[in-house]
C-alpha cells in the first residue's frame, strides 16, 4: 500500500447521513436490525480476507497448514471470548483498548504510532464522552457489573486522543485530507447520532470497506468476483458460528442477544485478526519518514 488517498473516502459521509436519518426517523428496533445486518454484510467481510492474507503472506497452503491456521485462529477467538463470562467489566475495558489500537492502524501508515493511537482513541471514546447515558445503556448489556474506569475517563481519553492525533498530523509527511476530515466527522457523528448509529456509520461505511478494499488491493484481488470468492467462505462460516450461538443468546431479550452477538462476537474475532495482521504486515516505522513539522 502506497501513500495514495485512502479508498472509500465518500462512503463515510454518506453512511453518517443514512444513519442520521435512520436514527431520527426509525425506532430502536430498526437501529438494532441495521446494526446486525450492517455488521454481518458490510462489516464481517473485511476480516474474511484473513485466510487469503495467511495464504499469500505466510505461505499457509495445503491441508495441514490450512487446518493448523484455522484451529489456531479459532482457538485465539475462543480464548478472547472466555473472559466475558467471568470478568465482563475487565473484558470490556480491554476490548475498548485493543479496538482503539486496531481502528488507529487504519491511519498508522501516514500518521505514525502516536497519530494512529490518537485517532483510534477518538473513534472509540467520543461516543462514550459525548453521550454517556445512551452509551452506558448499551454497555450494560455487555458488562452488567458496570462499564469500568475507562468509561468514566472517556473525556480525558478523548483529550489525549486529540492531542496525539494533532501531533501525528503535524509530523506526517503527506497526510491525506481524510486524516483530519474523518476525525471531525466522527466528532459530529458522536455528537448527533445515537451511539449504535454512530458505530454502524463508522464500522460499516468507513473502517470495514476501507480495510477490505486496501487489503484486497494489496493481495492483488482487483475485481469484485475475485473479492467475493475470497471473502465468501469465511463470511459464511462466521454467520454459521453466530447461528450456533443464537439459541443460547435468545434465552435473553432480542435486544440483549443482538448486542452481545455483535460486540462480544467482534471482540472475539478481532483478536486473531490483529495477531494475523501483526504477523503478516511488512514492518512499519514508528513514524513516517521525512517529517514536515507543524
Ligand atoms: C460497544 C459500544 C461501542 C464500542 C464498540 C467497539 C469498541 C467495537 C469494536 C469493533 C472492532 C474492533 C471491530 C474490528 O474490526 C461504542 C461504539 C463506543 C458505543 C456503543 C457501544
Ligand atoms: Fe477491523
Amino acid at each position: 500500500m502506497g501513500m495514495t488517498a485512502p479508498v472509500g473516502t465518500w462512503l463515510f459521509p454518506m453512511g453518517l447521513v443514512v444513519m442520521l436519518l435512520l436514527d431520527r426517523l426509525a425506532g430502536e428496533t430498526a437501529l438494532l436490525l441495521a446494526l446486525a445486518a450492517g455488521v454481518a454484510v458490510l462489516g464481517l467481510p473485511h476480516g474474511a480476507l484473513d485466510p487469503e492474507v495467511a495464504r499469500q503472506r505466510l505461505g499457509v497452503r495445503g491441508f495441514a497448514r490450512s487446518a493448523i491456521f484455522l484451529l489456531g485462529y479459532l482457538a485465539l477467538g475462543l480464548a478472547a471470548l472466555l473472559p466475558w463470562w467471568h470478568w465482563p467489566t475487565l473484558a470490556l475495558s480491554v476490548f475498548l483498548l485493543y479496538s482503539a489500537w486496531h481502528f488507529g492502524e487504519d491511519t498508522g501508515e501516514r500518521l505514525g504510532v502516536a497519530g494512529a493511537l490518537g485517532y483510534g482513541l477518538l473513534v472509540v471514546f467520543l461516543p462514550l464522552a459525548l453521550q454517556p447515558a445512551a452509551s452506558a445503556a448499551v454497555l450494560a448489556y455487555l458488562a452488567p457489573g458496570g462499564p469500568g474506569p475507562l468509561f468514566h475517563g472517556a473525556g480525558w481519553l478523548c483529550a489525549a486522543g486529540a492531542a496525539l492525533l494533532v501531533l501525528g498530523l503535524c509530523r506526517a509527511d503527506r497526510p491525506q485530507p481524510s486524516d483530519w476530515r474523518d476525525p471531525l466527522l466522527l466528532l459530529l457523528g458522536a455528537w448527533l447520532l445515537a451511539p449504535l448509529a454512530y458505530f454502524v456509520a463508522y464500522f460499516c461505511f468507513l473502517h470495514s470497506p476501507r480495510h477490505l478494499l486496501e487489503t484486497a488491493r494489496a493481495l492483488g484481488l482487483h475485481d469484485w468476483p475475485s473479492r467475493l470468492r475470497a471473502t465468501a467462505p469465511a463470511t459464511l462460516a462466521t454467520w454459521a458460528l453466530a447461528g450456533l450461538a443464537l439459541p443460547w443468546l435468545l434465552q435473553q431479550s432480542a435486544e440483549s442477544a443482538v448486542l452481545q452477538m455483535v460486540f462480544i462476537g467482534l471482540a472475539a474475532l478481532t483478536v486473531p485478526h490483529m495477531v494475523l495482521e501483526s504477523l503478516a504486515a511488512p514492518r512499519r516505522g514508528s513514524s513516517p519518514e521525512g517529517q514536515s513539522g507543524c
